[in-house]
């Protein structure tokens, strides 16, 4: 079946408010009213099956930052009263796109008309970070270099991911204490990427294409033919990262700052990696020293190339 997200809809329509924008010094003076409806395009399905506003988005908390936008700060143009509200709405994380219309139903045109409006359509595009590691033979005994080159490959083919660029694979010790003594050695690897899907939608997506290398969900921390962790969604230098503590999806992933296996990859794909860590924002690279204990090497070494 098709992902529903791309069809899902909230449509908030005729939220009506005062407000002062407009070229003309009288729109300035006396104000005017501003209808607004928002479109968002959000994936319904996890709300339809628990029932929980918090898998949503709440549409009266929507009306109330349209109304916060329309009667704040005066705009010259309704196309940047648009755009503002479209840009906080999707700030919002289950927000893929939205499409904003804001209507002028009084403005001075000078002649009989029956409204004015206009419409913007933004889409979600966020850097996102996806570690991925191997260390059991996939299905038909495929090595798990070969699973994680082609977990890797097979991320090009996620629909809304876009610019999937991935580190060299590395070969570690398996991290956890107790629960992985005795396993095998991993085969890591981290693809940084941009998405327009919300966290919830991406991290289905990676279960799925775990699910395609045979990964099955028993032991936690234990030997897995796939395992793909979503480790950062968003940009904390620019302060625009997600966090989440919803057990589903711990974001930023709560060990990827102390884990080498996470950190040595990601920094090979991204020399300027920063990671929120806490109420702070860290280099990639200066987190890796602390991890010095951790067996880590790139794979290719091993093999001469
Ligand atoms: N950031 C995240 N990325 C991936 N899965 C997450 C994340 N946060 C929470 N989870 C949840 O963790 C659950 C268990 O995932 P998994 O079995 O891959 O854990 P693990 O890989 O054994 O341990 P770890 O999370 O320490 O890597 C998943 O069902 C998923 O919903
Ligand atoms: N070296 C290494 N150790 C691990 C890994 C992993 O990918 N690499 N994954 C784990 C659970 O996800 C637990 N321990």
């Amino acid at each position: 079946m098709r992902r529903t997200a791309e069809t899902d809809e909230i449509r908030l329509l005729g939220v009506a408010a005062r407000g002062h924008h407009g070229v003309l010094e009288h729109e300035r003076r006396d104000g005017q009213d501003f209808v607004v409806d928002v479109v968002l395009q959000v994936d319904l399905a996890p709300a339809g099956r628990t029932d929980e506003l918090r898998r949503t988005v709440n549409y009266a908390e929507v009306a109330a930052e349209v109304v916060e936008v329309v009667t704040g700060p005066a705009h010259d143009l309704i196309e940047t009263v648009a755009a503002d509200i479209a840009d906080r709405v999707l700030a919002r994380p289950l927000v893929e796109q939205v499409e904003v219309t804001v209507h002028k139903p009084q403005a001075p045109v000078g002649v009989p008309f029956g409204d004015v409006q206009v419409a913007v359509r933004r889409t979600k595009d966020v850097p996102v970070v996806i570690a991925l590691g191997a260390n059991l033979a996939g299905t038909g005994g495929t090595d798990p270099d070969r699973t994680v080159r082609d977990a890797a490959r097979r991320l090009h083919r996620v629909s809304g991911l876009r610019g999937v660029r991935v580190s060299r694979l590395f070969v570690t010790a398996p991290v956890g204490g107790e629960a992985v003594v005795g396993q095998p050695d991993y085969v890591n690897a981290v693809a940084v990427a941009r998405t327009r899907l919300a966290p919830g939608t991406l991290l289905a997506q990676l279960h799925r294409v775990e699910a395609e290398h045979g990964r099955t969900r028993e032991v936690r921390w234990g030997a897995r033919t796939l395992d793909l962790d979503l480790v950062q969604y968003g940009d904390p230098l620019a302060g625009a990262d997600v966090t989440s503590t919803d057990p589903e999806l711990l974001l930023p992933h709560p060990r990827a700052h102390e884990r080498a296996f996470v950190l040595r990859p990601w920094l090979d794909v991204d020399p300027e990696a920063a990671l929120r860590v806490g109420d702070g924002v860290a280099r990639v690279r200066d987190l890796i020293p602390s991890t010095a204990d951790q067996p880590v090497r790139l794979l290719d070494e091993e093999v001469g190339g």
